[in-house]
């Protein structure tokens, strides 16, 4: 199969200028400019195929604005090969739009003055859907996102999570095969948040759409992509399924002891050498943390801790996703 988005060795460079201090350093710089080259991609290589539905995540800063400005034509890479659509997105900038949606979460493609079914029929125009086409696709799209008692009304007018969902109707009056969402469910509220994700997986099950999703929610994430992309510093640093990213490099489950007596570390840590897990103390005393990424061990461990200590509370968490991406941020991948 032909993958949807290809690139390989994909890179951005932006050159930023720095000023020097003071008059003298002002009349300088109007001399020559000092400026330094920064790599905001740089050098990534990925193919997704038609259907996936992938996350795209990494800490601010870390490129990924950039990556999806570069696939959907915005920018134009410095070096790289870039095929999106099986076309060259900023060479055929005309005909490749006709072939993306595109939502980004802080920015609106709806004209602010006007009700949203004009802008919708403006867009229909510059996407040249007919009027069948527009139709029998949208009656469904937007009583899937609720928003038939929208249409009339001025965007402005809007919340926040209604004109979300007229954005994302919006981004759909083609039927594109491939959708760009950046930040689409940033500052709404948990219900209409989970609207928006059912309705995302309806259309790729409905259309097959490719979806890219850059987003700092994980719980999105979780909710649609079983693979992610994580970028850091213009770089991939880990490609792959969610659930083998949790498995392989995250203390996948902890168990939380409160003890009757005061306990230390070292104990701990001998009576428990036999197994692979790492001791924290907790917030309050007598409680402790016990991290491990094989939950095989938990009936071990927890034989081996009531065998010697008096237990009066104890609780079984899963690491959150949010957490273990967290710790990657900040240590890198050191398992892999
Ligand atoms: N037009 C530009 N000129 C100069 N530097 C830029 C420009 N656009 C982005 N950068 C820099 O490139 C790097 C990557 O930025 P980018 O916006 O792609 O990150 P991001 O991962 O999308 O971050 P965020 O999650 O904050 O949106 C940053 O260091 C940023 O300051």
């Amino acid at each position: 199969m032909q993958p949807i988005i290809e690139v390989r060795n994909l890179r951005k460079e932006f050159k930023t200028y720095s000023s020097r201090k003071g008059l003298t350093g002002a009349f300088r710089d109007l001399l020559t400019r000092r400026y330094k080259i920064i790599s905001a991609v740089d050098g990534i290589s990925f193919q997704i195929q038609p259907g996936e539905m992938v996350g795209y995540i990494g800490e601010n800063g870390a490129g990924k604005s950039t990556t999806i400005k570069m696939l959907t034509g915005i920018l134009t890479p410095t070096s790289g090969y870039i095929r999106v659509n099986g076309m060259n997105p900023h060479k055929e900038r005309e005909q490749f739009v006709r072939t993306i949606g595109v939502v980004f979460g802080q920015r609106s493609q709806l004209w602010w003055d006007i009700a949203v079914q004009e802008s919708f029929r403006l867009l229909k125009k510059v996407y040249r859907v007919s009027d069948e086409g527009y139709e029998q696709h949208m009656s469904h799209v937007i009583e899937t996102l609720d928003i038939g008692s929208l249409l009339d009304k001025p965007v402005r007018k809007l919340s926040l999570g209604q004109r979300m969902r007229c954005e994302l109707a919006a981004a759909l009056i083609h039927n594109p095969p491939l959708l760009f969402l950046d930040e689409p469910t940033i500052g709404l509220d948990v219900l209409v948040k989970l609207k928006i994700r059912e309705f995302l997986k309806e259309i790729n099950r409905k259309y097959n759409t490719t979806i890219m999703l850059t987003t700092h929610d994980m719980t999105d994430i979780e909710a649609l992509c079983e693979r992610v992309i994580m970028l850091d510093e213009g770089k991939i640093i880990y490609d792959g399924e969610l659930e083998r990213l949790r498995e392989q490099w995250a203390e996948g489950k902890e168990v939380q002891f409160r003890f009757g007596q005061a306990v230390d570390h070292l104990t701990l840590r001998q009576i428990t050498s036999n197994l692979p897990v790492e001791w924290s103390p907790g917030e309050k005393a007598n409680l402790w943390v016990a991290k491990m990424r094989n939950e095989q061990v938990i009936s071990e461990l927890i034989r081996q801790v009531t065998a010697h200590f008096k237990i009066l509370d104890m609780q079984v968490n899963q690491v959150s996703t949010e957490e273990i991406i967290r710790n990657i941020y900040e240590e890198g991948i050191k398992h892999g």
